[in-house]
């Protein structure tokens, strides 16, 4: 992150990230394009009187709202947006777009002061209306690849932006990244709030972008995104497909629903050509389901036989691993690496890869072939590290913070944990509150069935009692290990800083040690309290007070921190016990 951004508010990071030369659109306009494209918006008498006023941005988050801005005001969960009508005044917004109950709110509290545009779907007016205002459309660039699945979104979205870095930078061009972790326009960076921010923001970084000379971006879109209408009036040139595994049910309901989620993505209407790996039933769907110009990807040892590209001569390498790319129809072959850990990185590359010599062929990069073949083979775009996914922190034991936090991405880190392990693998695991409690019970099984020691601790409670969230975990965990016979030693250990002490405390040099759902998280939310840890400081200073080597990367703390802290034989988990 930018060391000026990172001291900024969340609201101030939004402006420092929003363009300067926006041309705008008059109310009048915005109506005009609203009406043209079947909205049928209601505009109020002072909105008609002000039909000249200029809009120049666009807000939806009340604290983030600037001069002239259009305040998007939603109906929400917790709250309507209207509700803050008098925060986006007082910022200067010079219109609002809401719905009735909106509307009414609007004239109890600020009696219609400022021009109301009422329409029944406000958040999928939100885009249109925001890329009318930023001059959006599906041509104006910068090349957008977007990335959804259940996992890989993350890594996937950094490879690709390592790649087209590769190959757009000898051309004078940058690029951006929208994701969980950061949003970057070139060097520039801000954290994240979400995986994919809402409409208005999006729209703003398109034009940002443009003006910051970024001709191409990779964005994460979560499923949440397209179920809230964050990415409509964007158009992808490429999207890609990891994969699809239980994850989100609180949200959608049933697998069914949140495949269909998903697959609106590869609608024709979103994007030019879609990048499916076809490894399972679900992606097999998914390239069914795509209209346009679809690509199949294998990755897996038992390629689909409809898949156009297939992922061939895996090898292990000491981190990561090195494989060949193969058209089934051309028979070109192209032999790539990545030097992230776990066989799905394999899988993350290739989809990289393909996006984007997809875009190449359809002329969405203005760059010969021979240059993207190139950089794959020799710039080494995919041995970068991605925070707090398989993000190798000590060596002996090896040491690794993982993001895994629903059961397939457990299955896939710690197969890769077993597969280079000589000794046990260690883990330490949560889950987060207030989200998908069915797949406690089956990350808790998961857990002791592919691990020697787990300790159960916390993640983001949020706002549920984090006793019943381990209790969850707990119940899957001890009912594997009896009805399966498995010996795995079960602790439930808080606060997690004692279980990350405790992980280390029983390795020896040839374990692993996996700490798994925090990634790159620097706080956890207990009922709206943040308590700092960041599990790769935490994870460093454990292997250093016990002598353990590091990794040359891993973060390095202040030797009196480190001093202060509790000896490994001090350090036995109080609060935890035996499960
Ligand atoms: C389930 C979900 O995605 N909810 C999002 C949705 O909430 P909502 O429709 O209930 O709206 P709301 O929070 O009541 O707010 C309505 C309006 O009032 C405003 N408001 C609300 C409360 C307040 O105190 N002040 C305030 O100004 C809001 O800015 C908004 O304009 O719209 C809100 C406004 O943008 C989001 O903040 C909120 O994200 C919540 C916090 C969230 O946790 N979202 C997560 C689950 C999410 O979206 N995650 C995915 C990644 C998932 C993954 O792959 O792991 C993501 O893309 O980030
Ligand atoms: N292709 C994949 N298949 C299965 N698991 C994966 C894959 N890629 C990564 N993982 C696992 O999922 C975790 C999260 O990876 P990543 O952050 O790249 O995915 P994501 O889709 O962005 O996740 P989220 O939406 O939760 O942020 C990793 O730490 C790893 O454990």
């Amino acid at each position: 992150m930018s060391g000026d951004a990172a001291a900024l508010s969340i609201a101030q990071q939004d402006r420092v990230f929003r363009p300067h030369g926006v041309a705008g659109a008059s109310v009048e306009e915005l109506v005009a394009e609203l009406t043209r494209t079947g909205y049928d918006p209601l505009v109020t008498p002072v909105g008609r009187a002000a039909g000249e006023i200029p809009l120049t941005g666009a807000a939806m988050d009340p604290k983030t709202v600037g001069p002239g801005d259009l305040f998007v005001a939603v109906a929400g969960s917790r709250a309507h947006g209207a509700d803050f009508i008098a925060t986006a005044m007082a910022a200067g917004a010079a219109a609002v777009l809401t719905d009735d109950a909106g509307a009414d709110k609007i004239r109890e509290i600020a009696d219609y002061r400022i021009p109301v545009i009422q329409v029944t779907r406000v958040r999928d007016a939100a885009g249109p209306s925001a890329a009318l205002i930023y001059g959006n459309s599906s041509t104006s660039g910068p090349a957008l690849f977007g990335v959804t699945g259940t996992n890989g979104k993350t890594t996937t979205t950094y490879f690709l932006r390592s790649l087209l870095d590769a190959v757009l930078r000898r051309h004078g061009q940058s690029t951006g990244l929208i994701g969980t972790i950061e949003i970057a326009a070139g060097e520039a960076t801000i954290p994240s709030k979400m995986t994919t921010p809402e409409a208005v923001q999006l729209h703003s970084l398109m034009a940002l972008f443009r003006e910051s000379g970024i001709t191409a971006a990779a964005m994460e879109v979560s499923s949440h995104a397209i179920s809230y209408q964050r990415t409509s009036g964007l158009f992808y040139n490429v999207a890609g497909f990891t994969n699809l595994t239980q994850d989100h049910l609180d949200l959608h309901g049933s697998m069914e629903k949140y495949f269909e989620a998903k697959a609106a993505l590869f609608a024709r209407s979103r994007t030019r050509s879609s990048v499916i790996i076809v490894d399972d039933a679900w992606g097999l769907r998914m390239a069914d389901a795509a209209t346009g110009h679809v690509v199949q990807l294998a990755t897996s040892d038992e390629p689909a036989a409809s898949a156009d590209w297939v992922v061939t001569e895996v090898a292990a390498e000491p981190l990561g691993s090195s494989f060949t790319l193969m058209h089934r129809r051309t028979g070109e072959t192209i032999r790539c690496r990545t030097g992230l850990p776990g066989r799905f990185n394999v899988s993350n590359a290739a989809l990289a890869a393909v996006m984007v010599l997809t875009a190449q062929e359809t002329a969405e990069l203005r760059v010969p072939r021979q240059e993207v073949v190139s950089a794959l083979e020799h710039a080494d775009p995919f041995t970068i590290s991605v925070p707090g996914r398989m993000q190798v922190i000590g060596t002996a034991p090896a040491a690794i913070v993982d993001f895994a936090h629903n059961p397939d991405a457990m299955i896939r880190t710690l197969e890769a944990a077993a597969s280079t392990s000589q000794g046990k693998t260690i883990l330490v695991i949560g889950a987060a509150g207030e989200r998908d409690s069915a797949k406690r019970p089956l990350m808790g099984a998961i857990a002791v069935r592919m691990a020697d020691h787990v300790i159960i601790s916390d993640d983001d409670p949020h706002g549920e009692d984090p006793s019943q969230i381990r209790a969850g975990l707990l119940e899957g965990a001890r009912a594997a290990l009896d009805e399966e016979a498995l010996d795995a030693t079960l602790e439930e250990i808080t606060p997690r800083l004692d279980a990350i002490t405790r992980a280390v405390e029983v390795a020896e040099a040839e374990d692993t040690i996996i700490l798994a759902g925090r990634g790159h998280e620097v706080h956890q939310d207990f009922a709206g309290t943040k308590h700092p840890i960041d599990d790769r400081i935490e994870l460093a200073r454990a292997l250093r007070r016990r002598g353990f080597p590091t990794a040359p990367d891993a973060p390095v703390t202040a030797e009196a921190a480190d001093a202060v802290s509790l000896s490994p034989s001090d350090s036995t988990a109080e609060g935890g016990h035996t499960a």
